[in-house]
């Protein structure tokens, strides 16, 4: 009967990178000092036994940081494994344990480059293991639920963080300290309830199988950054950035991506010098920025980000560039994942 019933189950496997969902304090009383990326994903699993009511449920241990320290090189690693996994007969489902700071990127990227309609799902915790009303057992028991449930097939790369289903592409870190810190403009595509989901969005922009990207192709990653404006802002970072390399430069804009008129000059002439640049917002629910607005983007050849935050544009950007270094071909990629 046992035996049965296993096999009726899904095959999910747990990616383990670290984060502070495997963190561990001094005392049940931290829950913002701790060390991030000490547990290991068995330990996680075990933590856990319920999943085994959920899936047939195996861990790897891909990496062990704090996801503030990832690099080009992991989310490579990370994206080529989960290829493999994806393309094994017995495997249904797929989580990943993340750390929450740039989960929302890896979880974009994997919603780029993963040709495969089985449920990815990224999860993290605001709070260790070790500390009181922990939220990472249930972020992951939710995560397993999500990722062996036929209904998440061709959804794209999810999240699943507060009881919520978010979408890779939309959600970002909006709040820390508090277990409701991830949020989506567009709000989030269900809820997870006692390990069962209720959907009601679908995402609107390619993804996945319908994307023009494949991680099997791609072997490395040209380097994009990142620059903050503000009031009296200079263009010593943005011309940093492109003597260091920059194929690209993400344009943290203010308001509708806005750039001051102490910076344009040097924007103006590093497009001129073959460097993309890409004009996003750092608003912080739901930028959103328009092509000609604020900034005459023909006339400079420059790019808009669309609705995604400065992070989100670089993982956009970096994966584009593998492809195209054409202005006009960037911009469709932008309006269209
Ligand atoms: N809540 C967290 O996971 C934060 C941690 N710094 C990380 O991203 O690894």
């Amino acid at each position: 009967k046992e035996a049965e019933t296993q096999q009726k189950l899904a095959n999910v496997v747990i990616l383990a990178t670290g984060g502070t969902i495997a963190g561990a304090g001094a005392s049940a009383a931290n829950s913002a000092t701790y060390q991030a990326a000490k547990v290991g994903v068995d330990k996680l699993i075990a933590g856990v036994p319920e999943l085994a009511n959920l899936a047939n449920v195996r861990g790897e241990q891909v990496m062990q940081i704090a996801s503030e320290s990832i690099t080009n090189e992991n989310l490579l690693q990370l994206g080529k494994r989960v290829a493999e996994l994806a393309d094994s007969k017995d495997v249904d489902g797929i989580v990943i344990t993340h750390g929450t700071d740039t989960l929302e990127e890896t979880a974009y990227f994997l919603n780029l480059v993963e040709k495969t309609d089985k449920p990815i799902v990224v999860v993290g915790s605001m709070r260790p293991g070790t500390a009181m009303s922990a939220d990472g057992m249930l972020n992951l028991y939710n995560a397993v639920a999500v990722a062996s449930d036929k209904q998440s097939r061709g959804k794209g790369v999810l999240v699943t963080m507060n009881d919520e289903i978010q979408s890779g592409r939309d959600v970002s870190k909006s709040i820390n300290i508090k277990t409701e810190a991830f949020k989506s403009a567009w709000g989030p595509m269900g809820m997870v309830v006692e390990g069962k989901s209720y959907w009601f969005r679908l995402p609107a922009k390619r993804h996945t199988m319908d994307s023009e990207f494949d991680i099997k192709t791609i072997s490395s990653l040209p380097a994009v950054d990142i620059a903050y404006s503000y009031g009296n802002v200079s263009d010593t970072a943005y011309k940093a950035l492109a003597q260091n390399g920059a194929k690209a430069i993400i344009h943290a804009g203010t308001g509708n991506g806005s750039v001051s008129s102490r910076v344009v000059p040097a924007l103006q002439e590093l497009r001129k010098n073959g460097v993309q640049i890409i004009r996003s917002s750092h608003v912080n629910q739901g930028g959103f920025v328009l092509r000609n607005a604020e900034q005459p983007d023909d006339k400079n050849d420059w790019v808009v980000a669309h609705d995604l935050n400065p992070q989100k544009a670089r993982i956009l950007a970096m994966v584009a560039l593998t492809k195209t270094q054409d202005s006009k071909e960037l911009q469709r990629i932008f309006w269209e994942y």
